[in-house]
């Protein structure tokens, strides 16, 4: 008996989840059996003629399997054909170790080849431009060459890049796209290439190259049972699996654009840390914004790695962290959390209540939360010293005392009800977890005098991973940097600040999170089409974005390889009319996920309503969440889509006046406007970049001025 390993190349699942099921479930079979015993006779396995390393095996009467040998009793499963294809076919199957990436590619001509259209003269073809030296040191295969040389047509190009190896089909989209080889190379291969030799033969070193993209041994299974669905669990992008497993010498930070993967990172860097816990080492800790994420990425994390992972991991939004942590030292007293929207509510009627109209309430939640609170004000000689950056507008000594006053009553207002806001909560988590970690130290420099108090003093967590990353404010990263000592691999970082909607500026490094040199950036979108993301970034505009750390970031080489309908503007006179249109685009869409998303809260139960006349099921998000997941359309203010995704969007009432809302601080405070209005652009990028195949955007009365 001789036991061989098994996994399954990416792309080879395309073709394979095509086949009918009792083929695939005669694979499902055959990979035991293989796994087994190779030799066993009723596996047929041989060597096919004229490839030194292709091999084919018996999946059922009609069926073989092709597998590539890669050295030892490694094969990879590259495809799975009718029998007489594969005889028919010798010749037109290709493998090699990519030179610029190392990595194993195979390539079926006989499937690529059904996608170019033999013309006898006609149009330039699309790459005649680009010599076959270019393309090959910009990692493009080999063996497709002359096939690319023939194409004319964009519907050949997608035909031929959904089967071709992965780089293939990237570079050759984003050379279409207009790319110059230059930037192309720069933002595509590069990030993907090897520095090292790479010997053409080895294929055992290329099999455990990051560019090697396979399922593990044991996944294969994964793929044939829950296909589309299952991909992101077992074939990682190179460089995802590069930043999921590389082993860093403190805090690391991964971003990119919406749908690049961030968060599949993030439960991948979770699965790989709990792998190499060691015994008694603490937990890892997954954190994120808000409890619809933090449910989301359980269910995910459970998706990934089963639930017995939960044993080593907490998943808690960050809010809940602080929480927990004052909750465990006691120290709130018995205060309950009001959520942000109540916390406003507050600012507004105690300003209401003071006659006070020189600042509203947004300027107060954000001035005491980020200032007052984010810079540990404990006094108002502490408030009059401190610098406000970022703030806007400077204020007087006058203007300060009268604000600390407020800040004051504020205080005073929820102690008497008995509550807190999260930025309480967070605040006081800081507070605790800053003067334990000062105990720790303390403690390990008399280590010897203290041994049998050892376990009080031991951090909680022995990773944090974090998502989302852009919203959480100076005490939350306060809280966080405090509660896992400074060390390899001790916090994980993603998030994309375009994507920044709640207005919480930090600088990283300023709170002991030192990232410089251990950034890394995500481009490639699975989420959202070419066209899609094309119009979303430029709803952009030409703000700057900065990288957590006062340093610029943006979205430089953020592209996609699928391809669908431009998104549509729909203009309509009154809000009336709009949302009759709502109703009717609905209907004709019939089906498959689909999302609603508006400016204000008052426009959510309009939609509902009109909808629920017209007796299409839909419902609400709520901070929890949608109210009733399985309804065909969830309806919600643009904030609740953080995060989530969705088949279709509507984004509806993307008028000035609401989107951006009217300002009256454009000439008094024009910093402060800036932020707004760029905090505006990010939330309608979010809601825009929510969808996989398709959006509507419409408004009624004057378009917003963020559309084109
Ligand atoms: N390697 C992969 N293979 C297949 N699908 C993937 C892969 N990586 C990500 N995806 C899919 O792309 C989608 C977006 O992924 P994810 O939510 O991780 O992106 P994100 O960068 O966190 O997005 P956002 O910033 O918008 O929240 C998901 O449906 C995910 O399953």
């Amino acid at each position: 008996m001789s036991g061989a390993t098994l996994r399954l190349l990416d792309k080879a699942d395309k073709e394979i989840l095509k086949l009918p099921r009792a083929v695939k479930g005669a694979i499902y079979d055959f990979q035991h059996k293989f796994r087994q015993d190779l030799n066993n006779p009723g596996l047929r396995f041989k060597r096919l003629e004229g490839h030194p390393r292709l091999y084919s095996a018996r999946v059922n009467l009609d069926y073989r399997a092709l597998l590539l040998h890669a050295g030892g009793n490694d094969y990879i499963l590259v495809a799975v054909k009718a029998r007489q294809e594969v005889y028919d076919n010798l010749d037109k199957f290709a493998y090699q170790i990519n030179p610029v990436t190392g990595g194993i590619e195979f390539v079926d001509l006989v499937t690529i080849e059904a996608t170019v259209v033999e013309k006898p003269a006609g149009p330039e073809p699309l790459f005649a431009k680009f010599s076959a030296e270019q393309l090959r040191d910009l990692g493009v295969a080999e063996p497709l060459l002359g096939l690319i040389a023939k194409i004319t047509t964009e519907d050949e190009l997608l035909g031929l890049a959904s089967y071709a190896p992965q780089l293939t089909g990237e570079v050759l989209l984003a050379l279409y796209s207009g790319k110059t080889p230059e930037e192309v190379l720069d933002q595509i291969t590069t990030p993907v290439a090897v520095t090292e030799e790479i010997d053409a033969e080895d294929y055992q070193a290329a099999l455990v190259r990051p560019a090697t993209v396979t399922t593990d041994d044991a996944d294969l299974q994964e793929i044939l049972e829950q296909g589309d669905f299952g991909r992101w669990r077992v074939f990682l992008h190179p460089t995802q699996r590069k930043i999921v497993e590389r082993s860093y010498s403190g805090p690391t930070r991964v971003s990119g654009g919406p749908g690049t993967g961030k968060t599949i990172v993030a439960l991948h860097r979770v699965k790989h840390l709990v792998d190499r816990l060691g015994p008694g080492s603490g937990k890892v800790l997954l954190t994120t914004f808000n409890t619809n994420l933090a449910a989301d990425l359980r269910q995910r994390l459970i998706a990934l790695a089963g639930a017995e992972i939960l044993q080593y991991v907490d998943i808690l939004n960050v809010d809940k962290v602080a929480g927990a942590i004052v909750a465990q030292a006691n120290s709130g007293g018995h205060r309950t959390r009001i959520d942000d929207t109540k916390a406003l509510k507050e600012w507004e009627e105690l300003l209401l209540e003071e006659g006070e109209s020189r600042w509203d309430a947004d300027f107060m939640r954000a001035e005491w939360s980020q200032v007052i609170l984010g810079q540990a004000c404990a006094t108002r000689a502490d408030y009059f010293r401190v610098r406000r950056v970022g703030r806007g507008r400077s204020i007087s000594r006058e203007d300060r005392a009268a604000i600390w006053r407020l800040a004051e009553r504020y205080v005073l207002r929820l102690d008497a009800k008995g509550v807190w806001t999260n930025q309480q909560f967070a605040e006081r988590a800081a507070r605790l977890e800053m003067e334990k970690a000062r105990d720790r130290a303390s403690y390990e420099a008399n280590a010897g005098l203290q041994r049998e108090s050892g376990i009080w003093h031991r951090p909680r967590y022995s990773h944090i991973v974090i998502d989302e990353a852009q919203d959480l404010s100076v005490a939350h990263w306060k809280m966080l940097r405090a509660m896992i000592p400074e060390g390899p691999n001790d916090l994980f970082i993603a998030g994309d600040t375009h994507q920044r909607i709640y207005g919480n500026y930090v600088s990283l490094g300023s709170l002991g999170i030192n990232i410089r040199g251990r950034s890394s950036k995500l481009t490639l979108s699975y989420r959202t089409t070419h066209e899609i993301l094309g119009a979303a970034v430029r709803l952009l505009g030409h703000e700057e974005w900065d990288d957590l750390d006062e340093g610029s970031d943006d979205l430089a080489g953020y592209r996609s390889v699928l391809r669908g309908p431009e998104p549509s503007l729909v203009p309509y006179s009154t809000w009336d009319a709009e949302l009759d249109g709502i109703v009717r685009q609905v209907k004709e869409w019939d089906g498959g996920s689909i999302a609603i998303a508006v400016p204000r809260r008052s426009m959510v139960s309009e939609v509902e309503n009109r909808l629920g006349k017209a007796e299409i099921v839909s419902c609400s998000i709520t901070s929890d969440g949608p109210r009733l997941v399985e309804a065909p359309v969830h309806i919600g203010t643009m904030h609740r889509f953080k995060g989530l995704e969705y088949q279709r969007m509507i984004i509806a009432g993307v008028a000035e006046g609401l989107v951006p809302r009217n300002m009256d601080f454009e000439q008094s405070d024009p910093l402060r406007f800036r932020r707004e209005m760029r905090r505006a652009r990010s939330l309608l990028f979010v809601a825009s970049t929510r969808a996989r195949d398709s959006i509507v955007i419409s408004w009624h009365g004057r378009k917003s001025r963020f559309l084109p």
